[in-house]
């Protein structure tokens, strides 16, 4: 039995006379002790999701279980058997790092040393801070707080909804080392977020866009499926230079990707053709090298194809 199994979930909003299609029929599963990434820009539903699977909204149509149990008649047990962290922390700020742990233990019927070695790694790292008040924590304590919250019930699926917007690069690299842990302990993850370069520290990912999955897989196989080449460009003009390369009918794609352009040329790259043709349009100077395609030239493709 899956940990998740999501079947042709579909939420709408009503938005004064306008539909927003939030989710447009989902579908995938989870295996238990997987750490499944939803990767996706904002507004492309992770959250509804998220918020269905936690029995915190209804669906329009299709339906969820967790852990066996039914998103709509069991919600009562989904309820105890999940742990759930917001985008948005869910901590009273009012309350002390201590108090807020206590205070999400006594909501589940359970207490802190019940459930303490499943937590401790992470809790030791905040201890030292145990009587301020959550308010006044940065955002990376705020975060390991609200971890530890989500956890003191020991659920058996734990939900987290972009846990690293806006949290700094270190941050966000031990945010991930404490997941990986606690898979090790058999806790099934699913974890959405904006940054493409988390995909790749996931078992599996889903790629979402404007409430619909583009495709599941795991980071290799997903890379793998892409079958183009890339060719990275730059030169001193980098807008003028991406208007050519749109322009140009050789190409299938052109989008800029960190300091250089990414290419996605229809027919097998060449850097001589493209070299000539952009020393036709005034630029000589461009440095050219061929790139190994990224989770992110795959969204992009599949971006550009799906959703036209
Ligand atoms: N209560 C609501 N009423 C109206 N529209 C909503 C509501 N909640 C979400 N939406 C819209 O539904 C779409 C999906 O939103 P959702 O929050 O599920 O996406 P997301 O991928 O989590 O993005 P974000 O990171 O911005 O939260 C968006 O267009 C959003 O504006």
């Amino acid at each position: 039995m899956s940990a998740v199994a999501v079947h042709n979930l579909v939420k709408q909003y009503k938005s004064g006379k306008a539909i927003i299609e939030a989710v447009q029929g989902v579908s995938f599963d989870v295996a238990r002790g997987e750490l499944f990434g939803i990767i996706g820009p904002d507004g492309a539903g992770k959250t509804s999701i998220f918020r269905m699977l936690t029995t915190l909204l209804l669906p329009d149509s299709g339906g969820a279980t967790v852990d066996g149990s039914d998103i709509v008649k069991d919600y009562q047990a989904i309820r105890q058997k999940v742990g759930y962290m917001p985008g948005r922390f869910s901590l009273y700020q009012d309350l002390t790092v201590e108090e807020n742990l206590h205070f999400f233990a006594t909501i589940f019927k359970t207490s802190v040393t019940e459930n303490y070695t499943l937590i401790k790694d992470i809790y030791v790292q905040i201890e030292p801070f145990k009587t301020r008040k959550a308010g006044k924590l940065s955002g990376g304590m705020k975060q390991k707080l609200a971890l530890c919250c989500a956890l003191i019930h020991k659920p058996v699926v734990l939900f987290l909804d972009e846990p690293t917007t806006g949290v700094d690069a270190v941050s966000r690299k031990e945010f991930w080392d404490m997941l990986r842990n606690l898979r090790q302990q058999g806790i099934t993850i699913l974890v959405s977020t904006p940054y493409m370069d988390e995909a790749s520290l996931c078992d599996r990912v889903a790629l979402m866009q404007k409430g619909k999955i583009m495709t599941t897989g795991t980071p290799q196989q997903i890379i793998q499926s892409f079958n183009h080449n890339i060719l990275a460009v730059k030169a001193q003009n980098m807008y003028g230079l991406l208007q050519v390369l749109k322009q140009w009918n050789a190409i299938e794609d052109a989008y800029s990707f960190g300091e250089y352009h990414h290419v996605i040329m229809k027919e097998r790259y060449d850097k001589k053709v493209m070299r000539q043709y952009l020393a036709s349009t005034g630029y000589a100077d461009a440095d050219i090298h061929a790139v190994t395609p990224t989770i992110e030239d795959c969204f992009m493709q599949l971006m550009q194809h799906k959703h036209d």
